[in-house]
């Protein structure tokens, strides 16, 4: 069930997902704005576990470039690409995948969802090609690049796009930290599993999608899945086409793209951090316009791989119950591996 509005794609002014402006958390705000700030992001972002985000200090010209950087990858060759190729197994999960090579939806599957019917994500094939980057520090999670010939400026943006959009990442998590009232040693502890070596830039391309295709069961170009990270950012193109699930009516809701916002929503981690206060948020990507190729850039933000998950005790003293067993993110990130069988 696809809910149609009245939009127009490009710069928009209205959107169906909720935006909250961060900057008094990237631009000095004193101690009152940034708590409206916070509170904003719980009323807002804790309904479907997705907002819009102003004020996140990533500047436009960097994002322009981080997409031509992108079109340009991905219009290279795909025997050049496939000199960097993902490797079979899921570590690490770095390099290039071509098309057809995961399945979004079908973790969704094995999962219910109020109002959402398991038969729709059954047999959709993800349409796209995508390239994971990360910290060049992290040795499990190592990067595989492109030979330096094959296209020179690549390596050195990425690198330092990464860590400009942790600086984003951390301003948004201190927002969220806010937003719960953690005590002083629990926002400690989750501020400490997120050292930046973990996070994962990905590329994506959504190729143009012919006629007889869309007949074919690629009416999505990425099925319906939360995210396993705490929270993930998403740049998007002008086209379109990000949807998060609207909890209370089983309606997708479009995350318009608009000039200055990213799109944060909450992934499986931060649910359990949470207790529940934000739940992980189902989305997709659906064809807007089935003609043009479609770019996006999203940003994962896990926790370090051995740090242990658990809900806050503050959160579940308001509660009155504990939702969450403790986890980590390598013991649950292996276990859903193995639930979508991807690269396997
Ligand atoms: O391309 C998009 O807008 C969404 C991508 C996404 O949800 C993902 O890679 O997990
Ligand atoms: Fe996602």
């Amino acid at each position: 069930m696809t809910k149609s509005g009245p939009h127009t794609y490009g710069t928009h002014n209205d959107s169906d997902v909720p935006i909250v402006d961060i900057s008094p958390f990237t631009s000095n705000g004193n101690l009152e704005s940034r708590k409206r700030a916070a509170q904003e992001l719980a009323g807002k972002g804790r309904v479907n576990g997705c907002v819009g985000i102003t004020g996140h200090g990533v500047s436009p010209e960097l994002l322009a470039e981080a997409f031509k950087i992108t079109k340009k990858l991905f219009d290279l060759p795909y025997g050049e690409k496939m000199k960097a190729p993902h490797p079979d197994g899921p570590t690490p999960h770095r390099g290039y995948s071509g098309t057809g090579r995961e399945r979004g939806a079908a973790k969704t599957e094995t999962e219910s969802w109020d109002g959402v019917k398991k038969q729709d994500y059954e047999g959709i094939i993800d349409y796209k090609e995508s390239y994971e980057i990360g910290s060049e520090e992290n040795e499990v999670q190592y990067n595989i690049w492109l030979p330096e010939d094959v296209f020179p400026e690549f390596r050195p943006f990425t690198t330092k796009f990464y860590w400009e959009l942790h600086k984003a990442a951390m301003a948004i998590l201190k927002v969220l930290i806010e937003s719960l009232e953690l005590t002083e040693s629990e926002a400690g502890s989750v501020r400490a599993l997120h050292g930046g070596h973990d996070n994962q830039l990905r590329l994506l391309h959504y190729p143009p999608i012919g006629a007889n295709q869309l007949e074919n069961q690629y009416a999505s170009r990425l099925g319906a899945h939360t995210d396993w990270s705490a929270f993930t950012m998403l740049f998007q193109d002008s086209h379109g086409g990000l949807q998060f699930l609207d909890r209370a009516s089983g309606d997708f809701i479009d995350a318009v793209p608009q000039d200055g916002v990213l799109y944060k929503n909450i992934g499986d981690m931060f649910q359990r951090v949470s207790n529940g206060f934000y739940p992980s948020a189902l989305h997709r990507v659906v064809v807007k316009n089935p003609g043009n190729a479609r770019y996006s850039i999203p940003y994962f933000v896990p926790p370090s791989s051995d740090g242990v998950i658990e809900p806050q005790p503050s959160r579940v003293a308001k509660d009155g119950k504990r939702l969450y067993e403790l986890v980590t993110f390598k013991e649950y990130s292996e276990q859903m591996f193995r639930t979508i069988n991807m690269y396997s």
